[in-house]
């Protein structure tokens, strides 16, 4: 697929997944300091949003806010925009990295109470205030995507779909975690809205790339580019939905566990067959509309009368042929056919008849040929025949059968001839001057009598 065939990108939905990528930035930022207040005044619904629940810790908030930052920063043109996304992806993968050393070294960097002390977790034996391994990856990988180059586009979108997937797995296991009560639940470490705020960077920092990795299908004026604006976030956030839904209902105690399995499975069925179904609507309306355009190009290419190529046919074999001709060196030869006195077998049998004549011509024409050649009506009562590979003799040899084949042909009226001028393209030729080569053995053909073929000079 060359480039200019590639889905466009409309600037439109370009500056709208920045404005996506800047909203899901600022909503970090405010929800990092949110926690940080809450961490401040010890309130605890901003701490953790759901009772009970893990809370996002003071170093989860500073993480995020500089993730956010960052993200931000990459959003806007400024010169110094770089400098800073480097610098706080930078800060926030040293905050991942030196958690994860904590976790696998048992040290104490100081970190953990860097801001702000955490008696309760004290009190349950757990390290105060250290956010869990999952975030600490999570910034890992985040501060990794801000410091990628930003030509290895791989990479980052590797890096942020990882995020994801950290993101998507916590959400779905908060829904059995709040269900069940279980505290020791997978990803229940890492706080509700600690996995949302990773849901937001991951998405934000693909965005950030529009026009290039999942971005340039999502900004795509493609029926492609409208199945995955249709179908990505639906089909990123149903899992986590429908495991919520379960467990709720499931603490509710009205439904039994059977039935809650059949509505899951029912309704994640129902999800995938309404998104084939999209996906299927929209290659039907690709598909059709491919056809109609394929019809369209060739009644454009098809002569109305014969059925051969016509001459905007001709004229595109041609360009074809001296490409192909100056690439690999192939040769060709065109012939150019005249019927003969063809003006006096109007004026004796009348134009419909003549028209008749010209349709047994076109259907004589490909018999004497080979499938690759190309022939088509050139104009008038003159057709032209391309011969791809053919030199002047071989060409020759075509253009008599050809002369032969007419001579010999059941015609209505009388007997009807042809004449023949051969041309083989000389190196370096341009078409013009090959096409009145040819043109001028075919007035020899015509002065030497008719019914003939003459081959020009090679
Ligand atoms: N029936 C019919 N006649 C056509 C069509 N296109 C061109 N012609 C006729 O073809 C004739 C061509 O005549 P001329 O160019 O004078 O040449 P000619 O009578 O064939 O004589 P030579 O070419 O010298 O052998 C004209 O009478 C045109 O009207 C067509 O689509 N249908």
């Amino acid at each position: 697929m060359t480039a200019a065939t590639l889905p466009a990108i409309s600037p439109r939905r370009a500056a709208t997944l920045r404005r996506f990528a800047r909203g899901a930035g600022a909503a970090v930022v405010v929800i990092a300091c949110s926690a940080l207040l809450g961490w401040a005044m010890d309130i605890d619904l901003l701490k953790s949003v759901v009772p009970g629940h893990a809370e996002m810790k003071a170093n989860t908030a500073i993480g995020l806010l500089l993730s956010g930052l960052a993200l931000l920063a990459s959003t806007f043109p400024h010169p110094h925009a770089p400098t800073a996304v480097t610098l706080m992806s930078g800060a926030v993968l040293v905050l991942g990295l030196a958690t994860l050393a904590q976790y696998a070294t048992g040290a104490d960097l100081g970190l953990d109470t860097l801001l702000f002390d955490d008696p309760k977790a004290l009190a349950l034996g757990r390290p105060p205030g250290r956010m869990s391994q999952i975030s600490a990856i999570g910034f890992l990988l985040l501060g990794w995507k801000g410091l990628s180059d930003a030509g290895r586009v791989w990479l980052g979108q590797t890096l942020a779909l990882l995020v994801l997937a950290i993101a998507l797995f916590a959400l779905s296991a908060y829904g059995y975690a709040m269900g069940t009560g279980d505290r020791e639940a997978p990803f229940n470490p890492i706080s509700m809205h600690t996995a949302a705020m990773l849901f937001l960077l991951a998405l934000g920092w693909l965005a950030t790339d529009a026009g290039r990795g999942v971005a340039r299908v999502l900004a795509a004026d493609s029926f492609g580019g409208e199945l995955a604006r249709r179908t990505l976030l639906p089909a990123l956030l149903v899992p986590a939905l429908l495991s919520y839904l379960a467990q709720l209902a499931r603490a509710s105690d009205w439904i039994s566990e059977g039935a809650i399995i059949t509505v899951l499975a029912v309704s994640s069925g129902v999800a995938v067959a309404t998104m084939i179904w999209w996906a299927s609507a929209l290659l039907d309306r690709v598909e059709r509309q491919n056809r109609t355009a394929v019809a369209l190009r060739d009644s454009a290419h098809t002569d109305a009368l014969t059925g051969l190529g016509n001459r905007r046919a001709f004229d595109a074999a041609l360009v074809r042929l001296f490409e192909q001709r100056e690439r690999v060196g192939l040769t060709f030869s065109l012939l150019l056919l005249d019927l003969d006195h063809f003006k006096a077998y109007n004026d004796s049998f009348g134009h419909p008849a003549g028209d008749e004549a010209l349709r047994q011509a076109g259907r004589l024409l490909p018999l004497a040929l080979r499938p690759g050649d190309v022939a088509t009506r050139y104009g008038g009562e003159e057709f032209a025949v391309l011969l791809p590979g053919a030199r002047r003799a071989d060409a020759l040899v075509v253009a008599e059968r050809i002369v032969a084949d007419v001579r010999n042909g059941l015609w209505l009226h009388r007997p009807v001839t042809v004449s023949v001028g051969v041309a083989e393209a000389r190196a370096g030729e341009a078409a013009p001057a090959l096409v009145a080569r040819a043109d001028a053995a075919l007035y020899a053909a015509k002065q030497a009598g008719r019914d003939r073929a003459v081959a020009a000079e090679p």
